[in-house]
């Protein structure tokens, strides 16, 4: 391993713990990940043991590059730090053949931003979803925000596209699965991996796109992206609007309209998250202390999610 391997944190990913490949059996796909297959996997903890836990396993392809394979290593070594409820849990990595192996809790619901849209009380089926499960989504994400960010820790791409659920029925758990920009930074790739075309543009504030400046403050805006995006049941931000376009819009002052049928205390929370001024943005502590309120709420809990007709574009 290279000098590079070793994370400003001092993490050493040598100390990562080890799965030996004959303990994991691979089930099937579950998803394409930014590296290779994402498998739904059983994983025998010790030789002699008859029980088998369901994990998720993802797997480098072998004809990945060296860099690819320390970006790989990387991001199961930030997960290694970590231990949290709400945060993906790393069981442990097989690097000893190739395919390389990153052995992940599984997580059986799949991504929030699918669940959300999939979800959509429809006319026919109008108990989907109530607005306590999206406060209850909104704040398993936030419980996870928080402990990064007394870790001191800054994700670089809170979206609901990198939550994933535990289950989709009532008790799902959220959880904060994906660091591949966190990772990335520490690389100093994404700027060669395509630039500004490769950066979350619509999740991120003006002082990270414009100044390049990065702080917890920027998980926070993330984070109001996030809220925007529950509460939308999954729309994609900025319709229509090219990068370019949300830039220009968002640092002169353009915001994110209400989501139709969102509590209005809950978008008077998403504008404080973008607010210009980082530090006049809540921290995390604050924005759970919010949601919790909101929760011991019938007013808010009790509001009727909106059956979305075929609206056109929403979409
Ligand atoms: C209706 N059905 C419901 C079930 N469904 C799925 C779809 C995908 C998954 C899935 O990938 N689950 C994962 N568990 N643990 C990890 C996973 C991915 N991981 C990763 O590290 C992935 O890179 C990752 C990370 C964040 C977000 C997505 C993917 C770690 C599970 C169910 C399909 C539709």
């Amino acid at each position: 391993y290279g000098s590079e391997n070793f994370l400003p944190q001092g993490i050493d990913v040598r100390d990562l713990p080890k799965v030996s490949r004959e303990s994991l059996k691979l089930v099937k796909a579950l998803g394409q990940g930014a590296f290779g297959e994402v498998y739904q996997g059983l994983y025998r903890h010790r030789s002699g043991d008859s029980v088998e836990m369901p994990v998720a396993v993802k797997t480098l392809p072998e004809l990945s590059t060296g860099q690819s394979e320390n970006d790989f290593l990387m991001e199961a070594a930030i997960m290694a730090k970590f231990n949290h409820p709400n945060i993906v849990h790393l069981i442990g990595v097989c690097f000893d053949m190739h395919p390389r192996f990153i052995v992940l809790e599984l997580l059986a619901g799949g991504d929030l931003k699918n669940f959300l849209r999939e979800s959509r009380p429809k006319a026919e089926r109008v108990s989907a979803i109530t607005m306590k499960d999206l406060l209850l989504c909104s704040l398993d994400v936030c419980k996870g925000s928080r402990y990064l960010e007394v870790q001191r820790f800054i994700h670089r791409d809170i979206a609901a596209r990198n939550c994933l659920l535990t289950s989709r029925g009532p008790g799902r758990v959220v959880k904060i699965a994906d660091f591949g920009m966190a990772r990335d930074v520490y690389r100093a790739e994404y700027y060669k991996k395509g630039g500004k075309a490769m950066l979350p543009i619509k999740w991120m504030p003006p002082e990270a796109y414009i100044d390049g400046v990065f702080s917890i403050k920027t998980d926070v805006w993330s984070f109001g992206v996030l809220l925007w995006e529950v509460f939308s049941l999954g729309l994609m931000p900025y319709t229509g609007l090219s990068n370019r376009e949300v830039m220009e819009s968002v640092s002169t002052g353009g915001r994110l309209d209400k989501p139709y049928g969102c509590p209005l205390e809950i978008y008077l929370l998403m504008c404080e998250c973008w607010n210009p001024t980082p530090s006049e943005r809540p921290s995390f502590a604050q924005i759970f202390d919010r949601l919790q309120r909101f929760l011991q709420d019938p007013a808010i809990t009790g509001a009727p999610l909106p059956v979305l007709r075929s609206l056109i574009g929403a979409v």
